[in-house]
């Protein structure tokens, strides 16, 4: 299985941007796990990301915290996501990243959690409420074992805290596109194009713009400013909703969006 990097940059060589849904594991249900990232795979997305649902989820809007509601009511914890994943490991063949607050990973045990990453195909880490201050542990234990783990720089940040925040991260770097919380949004601040060249700027990694994207004509136009997109609130509602043609519709806008951008 490729790492993130790669994946991301083989879908800039395929001519299309990076497409990384994110989904929270057992809304509906942990059986529909699998037949879930199953099916997103097969539409092409470039990874997937795995949120657990949390009781606190600090930096989630409506439509998430709802959908950890759901998971939490139908008993889904940290640990049956992971060992679900390792059930279909090997049909798993594009990285997953694993987005979770730090508070389930430190009941895991760290080193314990690193190894069921490794046995659920997680390449990657999104643990949004430890600060790059405090990542080095994250780091340390989950290098080893080939996790990534994924920074967020916010909109607010000084330039030189992007810099530093573009330098840590690994696999990619992921720019928030808005102030606050997750959910669509019907439009972003003008002046993102300038933050994203700074980002490109201070990192090698592949730079991917995620929060409030939730239309196709938003997956063309923030993917332009990047490597690639991440869609959450969206993905939620309509795998939600069941109307998987939402879901492929989005999907769909990130190919071929050189081609497209020079009509
Ligand atoms: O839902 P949106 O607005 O499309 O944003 C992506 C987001 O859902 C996903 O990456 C995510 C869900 N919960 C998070 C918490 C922090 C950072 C990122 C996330």
């Amino acid at each position: 299985m490729a790492t993130l990097q790669q994946a991301i940059e083989q879908a800039k060589i395929a001519g299309n941007k990076a497409f990384v849904p994110y989904i929270m594991a057992g809304d509906g249900g942990l059986l529909t796990l699998k037949p879930t990232i199953l099916k997103l795979q097969e539409m092409g997305v470039t990874a997937i990301e795995v949120g657990i649902p949390f009781t606190d989820p600090v930096a989630d809007g409506p439509t998430i915290e709802q959908a950890g509601e759901r998971a939490l009511a139908e008993g889904v914890t940290l640990r049956k996501v992971l060992n679900t994943l390792a059930s279909f490991r090997e049909e798993i063949t594009i990285p997953l990243v694993m987005m979770t607050y730090f508070n389930p990973v430190l009941a895991y045990g760290l080193e314990s959690f690193a190894e069921a990453c490794v046995a659920g195909g997680v390449k990657g880490l999104i643990v949004p409420d430890v600060p790059l201050e405090e990542s080095a542990i994250l780091r340390d234990q989950l290098n080893p074992h080939g996790v990534d783990i994924v920074q967020l720089v916010s909109l607010t940040s000084s330039p030189e805290r992007i810099a530093r925040i573009a330098t840590a991260s690994q696999g990619f770097v992921y720019a928030v596109t808005v102030n606050g919380i997750t959910g669509a949004r019907a439009s972003f601040a003008d002046n993102l194009a300038g933050h994203f060249a700074q980002l490109r700027q201070s990192s090698h990694l592949p730079v991917l713009a995620g929060f409030g994207i939730s239309t196709p004509e938003q997956v063309v136009s923030m993917g332009a400013l990047g490597d690639g997109v991440i869609v959450g609130s969206a993905i939620v509602a309509a795998l939600h909703e069941g109307d998987v043609a939402r879901v492929e519709a989005l999907v769909t806008a990130s190919k071929n969006v050189r081609e497209k951008s020079t009509l």
